[in-house]
């Protein structure tokens, strides 16, 4: 699927990023480009992986000079680039409409000039009915690339999206720092036990993100069916994988955070194509005289519910830990506690 073609991923430092160099440099790929803006992280990177097929990219995605740099002879493109920390995005919002709409629709912009064939774009569960800075901005991108798809010819410039719930044990994300606070015989903080998030691995996204790179048509948004957790039973399990004792300490709801997340709205759910693991919500590809779709519009909704956090399959303490110890990260970072380690050894990104 990518013999011979060039792929360039913005935000490649990251979690995601490392995660598609893993799947994809050693295949027949002709070459991963990662650009971003943290040359300490790309160095870490070059390091690590030492292969020539990795090239790197100073550059930011608010900057379309610096994506239009790095985009020649570019095939494809996964837009990683984002702001995506929810506490810190609702004290700089206007940082998060900067790079994930601003630098959305230049990435969007820069890939059409160079007649890059197909562009994967990265949302969120929190830009479903949003209520902080960070899933609003993943919104507007949404509306962004879908506005987008209709400016362009599919066999020039394919663009389409994903999105997806939390991706376990990503950089900055509560499951490392449930291992710091467990190897420092700390108390686990828990915002509010009864919270519930979608769990995915990195790899599921990643499969997520191929998934849609391989059948996405014009426009399409792709969601994968996960389970998820509630926060209390997360640290639960991880007390239980880790055979401690550490305090569960009640710390309250952050800014902006809701307490369930949701996946799919019901008029998303009414449009969208069940694909077994995996929903497509087709681009709404009218025009604005709706006059003429009238009779489209008479399925009926209220067979139709959210597809949320709290409706879908909540894992029990016993999966919880299953699904953990599923993860390399835990794995290793279990490994080195048993050894007497006191300090997170891995992470899932530079
Ligand atoms: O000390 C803490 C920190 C967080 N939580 C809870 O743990 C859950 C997960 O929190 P994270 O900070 O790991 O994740 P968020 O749901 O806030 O957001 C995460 O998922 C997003 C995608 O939806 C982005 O990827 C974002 O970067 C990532 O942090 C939340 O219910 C949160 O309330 C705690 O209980 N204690």
């Amino acid at each position: 699927m990518l013999k011979d073609k060039t792929l360039l991923v913005t935000g490649g430092t990251g979690t995601f990023g490392n995660a598609v160099v893993r799947r994809f440099l050693n295949t027949d790929i002709k070459e991963i480009r990662i650009f971003s803006r943290d040359e300490k992280k790309q160095d870490d990177m070059r390091r690590f992986y030492k292969n020539d097929k990795l090239k790197f990219f100073i550059g930011d995605v608010r900057d379309i000079q610096s994506v239009r740099n790095a985009m020649y002879g570019v095939d494809y493109v996964f837009q990683a680039a984002a702001l995506k920390q929810v506490p810190s995005c609702e004290f700089f919002p206007l940082e998060a409409v900067k790079t994930n709409i601003l630098g959305t629709e230049n990435v969007l912009t820069a890939a059409i000039e160079f007649g890059v064939k197909k562009v994967v774009c990265l949302s969120t569960d929190k830009a479903v009915y949003p209520i902080n800075a960070m899933g609003m901005s993943k919104a507007l991108m949404e509306k962004i690339f879908v506005a987008k798809s209709r400016t362009v010819e599919p066999d020039k410039t394919l663009i389409c999206g994903t999105r997806y719930g939390n991706v376990m044990a990503s950089r900055g994300s509560v499951i490392p720092l449930f291992v710091q606070q467990i190897k420092n015989g700390k108390p686990l903080t828990v915002t509010n036990p009864d919270m519930t998030r979608f769990l995915m691995s990195i790899e599921e996204a990643v499969d997520l993100v191929l998934y849609a790179f391989q059948n996405g048509n014009q426009g399409d948004r792709f969601v994968k069916k996960s389970p998820s957790a509630k926060i209390g039973d997360l640290a639960q399990a991880m007390k239980e994988i880790f055979e401690v004792e550490n305090e569960i300490k009640i710390i309250g709801t952050r800014h902006g955070e809701k307490m369930h997340e949701t996946l799919l709205t019901k008029e998303e759910h009414l449009v969208s194509e069940d694909l077994g693991d995996f929903y497509r919500i087709p681009a709404d590809t009218r025009d604005l005289n709706y006059e003429k779709y009238f009779e489209k519009g008479t399925s009926d909704l209220s067979k139709y519910v959210d597809y949320r956090s709290d409706n879908t399959i909540i894992l029990s303490v016993e999966q919880t830990k299953e699904k953990l110890l599923s993860l390399d990260y835990i794995q290793k970072e279990l490994e080195d506690y048993k050894n007497g380690g006191t300090k997170p050894i891995v992470s899932e990104g530079f």
